[in-house]
């Protein structure tokens, strides 16, 4: 029910503040609000509750009077306003009702007309004004008591009833204050409420999370189980593969044993035959035993015999054991005689060397080869092999008398007629076989510690290459003297082995091409460069720097050390033409033995040369880098003459410094070392003058005795 008042009206107009008729609390809240909103809210409500309650005290009028109070307050309890409401209030004075004290101060009209009511809410709230106070307009309990004048009830006071309407007025004041201290109560127990309401919220809040964690527990056990179910599928398909695979494997099985046992069955029918037929065979043996028994005792009579001649035997094993025993230390007595042989033979063998001469000299006279040969039955008119020995060649030039023989010592016979002695002279047909035979003798003295070395001279084409390496064939009849001579040496080790020697062997190949040293057995990238030097600290011997020296240990190694010697050479050759033809190749072998028995030692090098085409061009012909490698030629060439000379003259100073060549061979050429050289000759006869030319030469070289070699031992 709705009640309609009057307002208040002071003397000057203002409306007193009126008393609701009932207050409603809220029964639900419109929305919910956040935790920072209610403890906003619970702040502010403290404070006001603690303000206002202090004001309403003092000033008897109900004030929530800071904003956020009344936020709160207002959106908690909606429909204790309206909007509107706030539209009525005025700005009045209201001064407050003091103490009677006061009362004479105060002018009050009487109340003459009826209050206008502002808003009315559904529930019949009455909004009011507001005084400048700061009084908000607000609610009151039904329950509170309306002042008699105020609601116009059977006492009227007439208008002089100042005293009357005082006491109205302080009883309104009262009935206020009582109506603040419920709305002050009821605060409260909202404030209680909203902070129950809170808690359960927050209860509820948690109750929800733990329910979401639940629930995200729950769904990853169903995955986790998912994952299980799906694992144990999988394990499932692979056992029943499994079992199947095993089932396939038993029944395989079990037809093989079928069959197995078919066949054994076979094989026990068989045997049961067998074993029918070993017991006839038994039965027979039983009575054949009768007849072996018998045997038996005869022969154990023939065994005590054997015995008793066994013991004979016996006697005379221990006897043939002794003669082993002393046949054995004759073996061993000869063999101490072979090693002290082998050592008189190597003594012998160099005396033989020596008294043939340090230096010597073949000379080997090509046969015609291809064109060669038209026109001729292969008989040489120009050259004589008058003796029977094979150490003279006679060379006649026929029609040519210019020739000026005045120097060398070969006879000459008639006008034309050379005739040249030497330590050998091997024919046209003379096979590469024959020609080692009688070198082979050297090759010796170089495991027996000496250095030997052995050159080929001649002019291009006379059959140097020919000589010392042989044609590239393959035939064996013509490999040539530096393969043969590597075969003769691991042949010798071999066998000298047994008399306690043991060898190593060192191997280099190198060429001389206008006095530069090029390694054959190194890169062909690398531009290396190659000096002469002698080791030094009282070692004479003559080193090469960065000279490739490979060991070896077969002769199999040394003949792919050749090739790639030749493929090198062959390389070199398509740069700078005839280049083989115009350097000396040298190829050396580093012999050193050990005999574990006798202790000896000894080091000895093999020198095997090829040396560069000995024609003489004529120097006016000749220009450029062909002038420059014939000059070089003749010199090392005439060098290695004078160095021959010097060593036969006995000389104190041997110019081998002069050229690269003599330098390198130094130690070869001396006292201590032998020499042979072979001298090619063509067997043209337009070659006529290089071949006298060559045959002068090595005859001055055939007439020098150098000395005696002396062996290196170490
Ligand atoms: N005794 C020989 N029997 C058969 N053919 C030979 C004989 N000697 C040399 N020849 C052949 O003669 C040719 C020239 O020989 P070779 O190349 O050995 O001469 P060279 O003196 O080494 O020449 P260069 O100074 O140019 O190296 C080659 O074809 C070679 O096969």
């Amino acid at each position: 029910m709705d009640i309609q008042r009057k307002p208040l009206v002071t003397q000057n107009g203002s409306r007193l503040p009126q008393p609701q008729s009932k207050l409603k609390p809220p029964t639900s809240f419109k929305r919910s609000r956040s935790p920072e909103e209610l403890s906003a809210c619970k702040r502010s409500r403290t404070d006001t509750s603690t303000s206002s309650s202090n004001e309403t005290l003092n000033s008897s009028t109900i004030s929530i009077s800071s904003t956020s109070s009344r936020q709160c307050f207002s959106s908690s309890v909606p429909k204790l306003r309206s909007s509107k409401s706030s539209s009525t209030l005025r700005p009045s004075v209201l001064k407050p009702p003091s103490t009677s004290k006061t009362k004479s101060t105060a002018t009050v009209k009487p109340i003459s007309r009826q209050a206008p009511i502002s808003n009315k809410t559904s529930s019949g709230n009455v909004s009011r004004a507001i005084g400048s106070t700061g009084v908000e307009p607000t609610t009151t309990n039904s329950t509170a008591k309306p002042p008699l004048a105020a609601t116009g009830g059977s006492r009227k006071r007439p208008t002089w009833d100042l005293k009357g309407r005082l006491q109205d007025m302080e009883e309104l004041l009262r009935s206020q204050d009582v109506h603040s201290q419920n709305l002050a109560t009821q605060l409260t127990d909202y404030n209680q409420r909203i902070v129950q309401l809170e808690s359960q919220k927050d209860q509820l809040s948690n109750a929800v999370s733990q329910k979401e964690q639940q629930t995200s527990d729950a769904s990853k056990q169903i995955t986790n189980l998912r994952n299980q179910l799906r694992n144990a599928e999988d394990e499932f398909n692979s056992m029943k593969r499994k079992y199947q695979q095993e089932l396939e494997d038993l029944n395989f099985a079990n037809s093989s044993l079928k069959r197995q046992r078919e066949a054994l069955e076979g094989d026990i029918s068989a045997l049961q035959q067998e074993t029918s037929g070993l017991k006839l065979t038994v039965s027979q043996l039983t009575s054949a035993q009768a007849g072996l028994n018998a045997e038996l005792e005869s022969t154990k009579l023939l065994l005590d015999q054997s015995i008793k001649d066994g013991k004979d035997k016996d006697a005379e094993i221990f006897q043939l054991k002794e003669e082993i025993r002393a046949h054995l230390a004759t073996i061993e007595e000869n063999n101490t005689k072979l090693r002290e042989h082998e050592t008189e033979r190597r003594k012998l063998h160099n005396s033989i060397q020596e008294l043939k001469g340090n230096i010597r000299v073949f000379c080997r006279v090509r046969p015609l080869i291809g064109d060669e040969t038209l026109g001729n039955d292969g008989t040489l008119q120009h050259m004589n092999f008058p003796d029977l020995e094979g150490k003279i060649l006679e060379l006649e030039k026929i029609g040519d008398v210019s020739l000026n023989e005045s120097t060398i010592s070969a006879a000459r016979r008639g006008n034309n007629k050379y005739e040249f002695n030497f330590d050998k002279v091997f024919q046209p047909t003379s096979t590469q076989a024959e020609i080692f035979e009688e070198i082979s003798q050297l090759i010796q003295s170089a495991l027996d510690g000496y250095n030997v070395c052995i050159f080929a001279y001649g002019q291009t084409g006379s059959g140097k290459t020919y000589t010392m390496e042989g044609p590239s064939t393959g035939d064996p009849a013509t490999i040539g003297m530096i393969p043969r001579a590597v075969m003769q040496i691991f042949d010798t080790v071999r066998g000298l082995e047994d008399n306690g020697w043991q060898y190593q062997f060192e191997a280099s190949f190198l060429e001389i091409y206008n006095e530069t040293i090029r390694d054959l057995l190194g890169s062909l990238k690398e531009e290396v460069k190659h000096e002469i030097k002698l080791a030094g600290q009282g070692n004479n011997e003559v080193v090469v720097t960065n000279l490739t020296i490979v060991p070896v240990t077969t002769e199999e190694q040394i003949h792919s050390l050749l090739k790639t010697a030749a493929q090198n050479r062959a390389v070199a050759e398509t740069k700078c033409n005839e280049r083989s033809s115009r350097s000396h190749s040298v190829f050396r072998l580093k012999i050193t033995g050990a005999n574990e028995f006798t202790g000896e030692k000894c080091q000895g090098t093999l020198n095997l040369v090829d040396l560069a085409g000995s024609e003489r061009l004529k120097e006016s012909g000749s220009e450029g880098q062909r002038l420059k490698e014939t000059q070089n030629i003749n010199k090392s060439l005439s060098n290695l003459g004078i160095v021959i000379l010097a060593l036969a003259n006995k000389d104190s100073h041997i110019p081998y410094r002069n050229s690269k060549l003599t330098y390198l061979l130094q130690n070869s050429l001396g006292g201590n070392s032998k020499t042979l050289m072979f001298v090619n000759v063509s067997p043209k006869e337009e070659n006529f003058q290089e071949t006298l030319n060559s045959l002068r030469f090595a005859t001055k070289v055939n007439q020098c005795n150098i000395g005696t070699a002396t062996k290196k031992i170490k």
